[in-house]
């Protein structure tokens, strides 16, 4: 977050603000009592987070207040319904591009954020603690991008930057690895990786390709491959059941690596996205491999060549997904499932994946290693730099 934001955000904070009571205004408890609006099952939960939130000893940060602001307006008047704020309107900015950042989020998946993210800030030692649940999320720290939690023998693995579609910077790479060797050690059973917001993710963050060290496009070209084959290498050798809960639409590499889980269950919100070529790259995370195993050649081939893009019925038709559950309930489907598998023999359930995968391994690391060497020469490509400069210049979406 740039500086002119800290300080933005850190006035936006400030108690006379707070009693403005300006549209905008950063007060979720306040508004509580007066929404009303958020009737399910999980409204004690809402309450509680929000009440947690007054109780936190240490200030969260401006990025956090940011998350929180945004998911609460979600969770309680739905997609952000205002008009955007003119550009030096910084404070009412933030805040706006925040909310609509959550573009068409549930409310109720924005309520499950709201209260995951409170959980997570709650440390044990807080002072709110007497207010969570036995057997919540307990936090791993030294995560910018990520949340870690680990609940009911599962450790989630949740990309947390909404803003940006859940894109994968650099070091978000890094600490996906860390967090998924962690996941390898800890005491969970599980581990899951899943989106914050609208989207499950949109892939590699096309700003990677801007950072170009002294060595130039060809050492750029270098580090991302062997960034990408060590990426990879993490979900073909990750020795517990690993589950996708893909909350939202998918594109790229969040997609590829999907043949590497062994579950993945979609929000019927959920697409599913592999444009290389619009993009002058191909395909990694083993789907030139894994898709025409998954679905078939000529299925593979349409996404891996053509681009198309599956909703979550026809990936769920076509193998790449496990189940579909309609987004109104998929938080709650998902977790209540995923805590009964918990609860089933680790050793059995380590043990029979190994046996599911290990004739796999090798070829799938062959398959890996060469998809990266593809790839060096396609990031050097003409095509591949077009594609980058036409969406950092906004001249193309997919
Ligand atoms: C080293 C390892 C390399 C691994 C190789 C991996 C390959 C891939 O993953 S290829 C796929 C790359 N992804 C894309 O091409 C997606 C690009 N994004 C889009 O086309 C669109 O943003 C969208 C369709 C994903 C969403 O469109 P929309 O709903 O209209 O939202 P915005 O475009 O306004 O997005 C909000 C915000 O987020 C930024 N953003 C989204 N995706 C990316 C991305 N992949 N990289 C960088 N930034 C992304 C977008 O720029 C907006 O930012 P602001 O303008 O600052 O608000």
């Amino acid at each position: 977050m740039s500086e002119i934001v800290r300080r933005i955000v850190r006035r936006w904070y400030h108690p006379s603000l707070l009693r403005s009571s300006g549209q905008y205004t950063w007060s979720p408890a306040l508004q509580l009592h007066t929404s009303g609006t958020a009737m399910s099952v999980t409204q004690k939960d809402f309450e509680n987070a929000m009440n947690q939130v007054k109780l936190l000893k240490k200030d969260p940060g401006n990025e956090v207040k940011l998350k929180l602001y945004a998911l609460y307006k979600q969770a309680t008047e739905g997609p952000c319904n205002i008009p955007k704020p003119g550009a030096f309107d910084f404070v009412n900015k933030a805040k706006w591009d925040a909310w609509n950042g959550l573009g068409s989020l549930p409310k109720e998946t924005a309520r499950q954020n709201y209260v995951d993210l409170v959980s997570s800030l709650s440390g044990p030692s807080s002072e709110s603690s007497s207010q969570v649940k036995p057997g919540a999320d307990s936090k791993q720290e030294g995560y910018e991008n990520l949340l870690v939690t680990s609940e009911d023998r599962i450790t989630k693995i949740l990309l947390n930057r909404p803003t940006k579609k859940n894109a994968i910077t650099t070091q978000m790479y890094h600490e996906i690895m860390l967090a998924l060797k962690a996941a390898s050690q800890d005491d969970s059973v599980l581990t899951v990786l899943t989106g914050s917001g609208d989207y499950y993710c949109s892939g590699n963050d096309l700003t990677n390709f801007t950072d170009i060290p002294p060595g130039g496009v060809e050492e750029k070209a270098k580090n991302s491959s062997f960034l990408l084959r060590d990426f990879v290498n993490c979900f073909i050798d990750f020795p517990k059941p690993l589950v996708a809960v893909v909350n939202g639409p998918a594109v790229g590499i969040s997609v590829t690596i999907l043949g590497l889980f062994d579950i993945v269950y979609a929000s019927d919100r959920a697409t599913f996205h592999t444009p290389f070529s619009h993009l002058g790259q191909s395909p990694e995370g083993c789907s030139s491999y894994t898709f025409p195993k998954i679905m078939g050649s000529s299925k593979a081939a349409e996404m891996l060549i053509f681009g198309k893009k599956l909703t979550a019925g026809e990936a769920c038709a076509q193998g790449l997904v496990t189940q579909v559950f309609p987004d109104s309930t998929f938080q709650k489907e998902v977790w209540t499932r995923l805590k009964a598998y918990s609860k089933l023999p680790p050793n059995a359930m380590r043990i029979s994946k190994e046996i599911i995968r290990k004739n796999e391994k090798e070829k799938l690391h062959a398959v890996n290693a060469e998809e990266c060497n593809v790839l060096l020469s396609r990031w050097q490509s003409d095509e591949c730099m077009n594609a980058v400069v036409n969406f950092l210049s906004r001249k193309a979406k997919l």
